[in-house]
């Protein structure tokens, strides 16, 4: 791919997507060009992976064919004024935004601008990430499929519908945080009966993946991939009794609304 990918704001989230795209080969680290407030992470990316480091923003908006808009929300509106003059024809704006709709994207950037609205997650740095994606009317197929090849580097892709944007937040741009605290807690749990905590994390961290990659690849519902772990009068049913009276199911799913609340509003 001989396109030039732009990174305006290089911090958590697109330190994670230039991890995986550096390491997937399908673009020399120099056709990556990334912008950012404080400079020394620049030099830090730059030394870690050969990115190429831009003075400013227009300069990323310039050189890039793909730009990526990964700031917070809250510098949308700032980045885009600064930027709109470098909109052409050709050029391609990538949202991570959560909250920046589409018709707000359109209006900064103008009505003729392509656009496409995605949803990332850190789990990017490691290749297995999920984005979700909506482009708009100016992105043709052809480039839609370059854009998906691209975003494969990050792992996972799927197109959804805008209007499900703020779900996709609260249940796959935000739930990596929420699996963390709950590899900590089982690591603690391990901690607690006598277990080195790093291998607490280990142990915890594997139970986590390979659960999930049976719910991927075994396509059963997970209540029953769950009961397979749940011997009668065995240990496993103890600890989803207490789990169950502790409210966990309810109190994931009351986060995840107002997490999808939030970004409503963004
Ligand atoms: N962190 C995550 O797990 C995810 C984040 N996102 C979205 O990605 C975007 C970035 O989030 P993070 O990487 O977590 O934030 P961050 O705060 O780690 O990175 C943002 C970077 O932008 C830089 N910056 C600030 N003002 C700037 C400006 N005017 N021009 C250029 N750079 C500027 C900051 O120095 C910082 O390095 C946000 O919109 C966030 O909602 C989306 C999905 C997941
Ligand atoms: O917490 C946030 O606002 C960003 C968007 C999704 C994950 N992190």
């Amino acid at each position: 791919m001989d396109k030039k990918i732009g990174f305006i704001g290089c911090g958590n989230m697109a330190q994670a997507m230039i991890s995986a795209l550096v390491k997937s080969k399908l673009i020399e680290s120099n056709q990556i060009i990334a912008s950012n407030r404080s400079k020394n992470i620049l030099e830090k990316m730059n030394k870690e992976y050969g990115i190429t480091i831009a003075s400013n923003n227009i300069e990323v908006a310039e050189k890039c064919d793909i730009v990526f808009l990964a700031v917070k929300p809250n510098l949308y509106e700032m980045v885009m004024k600064e930027i709109k003059d470098s909109v052409t024809k050709d050029k391609i704006f990538v949202s991570i935004a959560p909250g920046k709709t589409m018709e707000f994207l359109e209006a900064h950037l103008g009505a003729d601008a392509k656009i496409l609205r995605t949803m990332p997650n850190t789990p990017s740095m490691v290749s297995e990430g999920m984005t979700a994606i909506c482009p708009n009317s100016n992105i043709d197929s052809e480039e839609l499929e370059l854009l998906i090849k691209l975003i494969e580097s990050f792992g996972a892709v799927e197109l959804i519908e805008e209007k499900l944007f703020d779900a996709v937040v609260a249940v796959s741009g935000s739930s990596p945080a929420y699996v963390f605290m709950f590899i900590e807690a089982m690591a603690d749990a391990a901690v607690i009966q006598g277990m080195p905590r790093a291998q607490a994390y280990r142990f915890a961290a594997q139970a986590v993946l390979g659960s999930a990659k049976m719910v991927l690849e075994s396509k059963s519902h997970p209540g029953e991939l769950k009961d397979m772990v749940c011997s009668p009068g065995g240990t496993t049913i103890e600890a989803v009794a207490v789990l169950e009276e502790k409210g966990m199911r309810s109190a994931v799913i009351e986060a995840m609304r107002k997490c999808a609340q939030k970004s409503k509003g963004m």
